[in-house]
Formats: structure tokens, C-alpha cells, sequence
């Protein structure tokens, strides 16, 4: 039985620069990744199969469409195989929560099965086969600090490592389709990244979108700024904010206050 974590992406920050043409927009993001996830596990088996237990199954529960056999089918037939492997996904990353979970799941399912079918393809090989299930999948491919551009498939690697650092994630349990956002965003470029500014001199552009569908999203941010973190933000399209902290008792603190809201709260670290 082979077992592969499946990390929960951030966007540290992400800048939007352009709707283009084909519908998609060009963003920079500084994505990293968190020791909490999803955990996939698999043996050989002659056909495919996907079962899912864990608090967030339900809301992942797709059937064929589910992420892990889209990128599991994909695999097989660029290596000219037939897709053979029983799989199971504990699922506790939220659903369209902006932490890239499914994304995240179809990264694991080809990590996995490149080893469950002996391809020894290299990560970078992985990452280009899985731009077409999501522009999050490549980055969660290598789950690893990185800078992206393009749709978030241009990667590069960050220098430095933030590994460790304590982090909380809250959702206030809305879920938010990622497409509506970027429907919302005000088409204002308000610049690229830095690499050498500070995170706080960093955005995410997604925020005022995600807000205006979900209010409740700014009593999170302004709830987790109150505890002084290092920055507060939202991830992604949302509706999940992340804050990190010098501590773990700091991250702790904030997390005991925030424990009466009733929104899902995770203390996890960098990784
Ligand atoms: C918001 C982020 O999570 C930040 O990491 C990603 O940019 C979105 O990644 P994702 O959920 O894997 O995105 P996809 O599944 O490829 O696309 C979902 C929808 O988001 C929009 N989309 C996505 C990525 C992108 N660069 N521009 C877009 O406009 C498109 O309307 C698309 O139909
Ligand atoms: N394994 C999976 N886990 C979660 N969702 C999946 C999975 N496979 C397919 N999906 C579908 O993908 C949709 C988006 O879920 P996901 O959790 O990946 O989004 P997200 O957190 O909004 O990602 P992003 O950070 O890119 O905005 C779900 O509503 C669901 O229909």
C-alpha cells in the first residue's frame, strides 16, 4: 500500500494583472503549501477505483468527475497504460475553499501512481501533464514554496524557506466557486509581485471580489488581524483566510479566541 500526502495549497499573495482572451486570467502568486492535507492511498488493482472517507468526503464525493481519477485516467493514457489502482482519499481539506484541494488530490494521484506503475517521470514532467485538470495542479505537483505566473503554471522557485512557520487557516464555512470571483475582480491592475518586499506590502486582488459574495469573509480577516499575526489574508478565491504567526502560542491564542465563532479552524505550520 503506497500512501501520499496531499498538502493544502495558500497563496501568500496573488496579484491579478489581466483578464486574457481565452477567458482565463494571468496572475503572480507565492504559493506555498501546509503539513495539514488530504492523504491519498493506493494499491495495484486491475481497474480503477476511488473510495473516500474523512470530515470532508461528502462534499468531494463527484463520483468519475472526482479530480483523483480525472488525473489518474490522464497519467495512463499519456504513459500508454491502462489505468489499474484501488484508491482511497481521506478527505479533510474544505471544499472550494481556495486551499486548492482537489487540486491538491489529482497532484497526490499522480505522485502516487507514478510510483504504483514504476514511470519514474520526474516531478516537472508530472506538472506539465496535469495543466489541463486545473490551473492550481502543477504548483500542488511539487507542494513546495513557489512563485507562478502565467495562469499559476509558470513556476519558479522562491528563495528562502518559510518552512515551519505556524499558520492558521479559518473558514467560516461558505463555500465560494473560484470562477465568480475572478468574474468580480475590477479588471484594475494594481501590479506584480516583488520578490524583495515584505509579505505585508503584498495582496491578494481576490478579496473585494470573494467579499461581495461572501461578507462574512471580512469579519474573518478583521478577526485574525486583531490578534497581531505576522499578516493576515485571504487564500485563493476564498472563503478560507490564512494568518501566520512568530509562535505557536501565538497561533494558539487566536485560535482559542476564534474557537466560539463556530467557523472551521485548523493550526497547521508551513511546509
Ligand atoms: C484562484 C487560484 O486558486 C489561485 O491559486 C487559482 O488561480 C484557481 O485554480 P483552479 O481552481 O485550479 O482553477 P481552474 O479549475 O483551472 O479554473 C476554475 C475557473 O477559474 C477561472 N480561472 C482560473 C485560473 C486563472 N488563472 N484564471 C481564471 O480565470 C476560470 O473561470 C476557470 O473556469
Ligand atoms: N478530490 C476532490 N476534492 C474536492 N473537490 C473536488 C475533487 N474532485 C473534484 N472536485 C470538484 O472541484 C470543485 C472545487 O473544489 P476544490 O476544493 O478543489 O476548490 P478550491 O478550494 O476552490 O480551489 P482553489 O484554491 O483553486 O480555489 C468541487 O466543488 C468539486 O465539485
Amino acid at each position: 500500500m503506497l500512501h501520499e500526502p496531499a498538502p493544502a495549497k495558500i497563496n501568500l499573495a496573488l496579484h491579478l494583472r489581466r483578464r486574457r482572451p481565452d477567458g482565463y486570467h494571468d496572475l503572480e502568486s507565492l504559493f506555498a503549501f501546509t503539513e495539514f492535507g488530504d492523504t491519498l492511498t493506493g494499491e495495484a488493482a486491475d481497474g480503477l477505483s476511488l473510495t473516500l472517507s474523512g470530515p470532508m468526503a461528502a462534499a468531494a464525493d463527484v463520483g468519475d468527475d472526482n479530480l483523483v481519477l480525472r488525473a489518474a485516467r490522464a497519467l495512463a493514457s499519456a504513459a500508454g497504460m491502462s489505468a489499474g489502482a484501488r484508491l482511497h482519499l481521506e478527505k479533510r481539506i474544505p471544499v472550494a475553499a481556495g486551499l486548492g484541494g482537489g487540486s491538491a488530490d489529482a497532484a497526490a494521484a499522480l505522485r502516487l501512481l507514478n510510483r504504483l506503475w514504476g514511470l519514474g517521470w520526474p516531478l516537472d514532467r508530472l506538472a506539465a501533464l496535469a495543466e489541463p485538470l486545473g490551473a492550481d495542479v502543477p504548483v500542488c505537483v511539487h507542494s513546495q514554496t513557489m512563485f507562478g505566473a502565467g495562469k499559476g503554471e509558470l513556476l519558479s522557485p522562491w528563495p528562502g524557506s518559510m518552512a515551519g512557520t505556524p499558520l492558521l487557516l479559518v473558514n467560516p464555512r461558505v463555500a465560494v466557486p473560484t470562477g465568480p470571483v475572478f468574474a468580480g475582480w475590477d479588471r484594475q491592475d494594481r501590479g506584480g509581485i516583488d520578490r524583495t518586499a515584505p509579505l505585508t506590502a503584498l495582496r491578494n486582488d481576490m478579496t473585494a471580489a470573494a467579499v461581495a459574495i461572501q461578507p462574512v469573509i471580512s469579519d474573518v480577516l478583521a478577526q485574525l488581524s486583531a490578534h497581531k499575526p505576522i499578516v493576515a489574508r485571504m487564500s485563493g478565491s476564498g472563503a478560507t483566510c490564512l494568518a501566520l504567526f512568530d509562535t505557536n502560542a501565538a497561533m494558539a491564542a487566536t485560535a482559542d479566541a476564534l474557537a466560539g465563532t463556530g467557523w472551521w479552524i485548523c493550526a497547521t505550520a508551513i511546509r
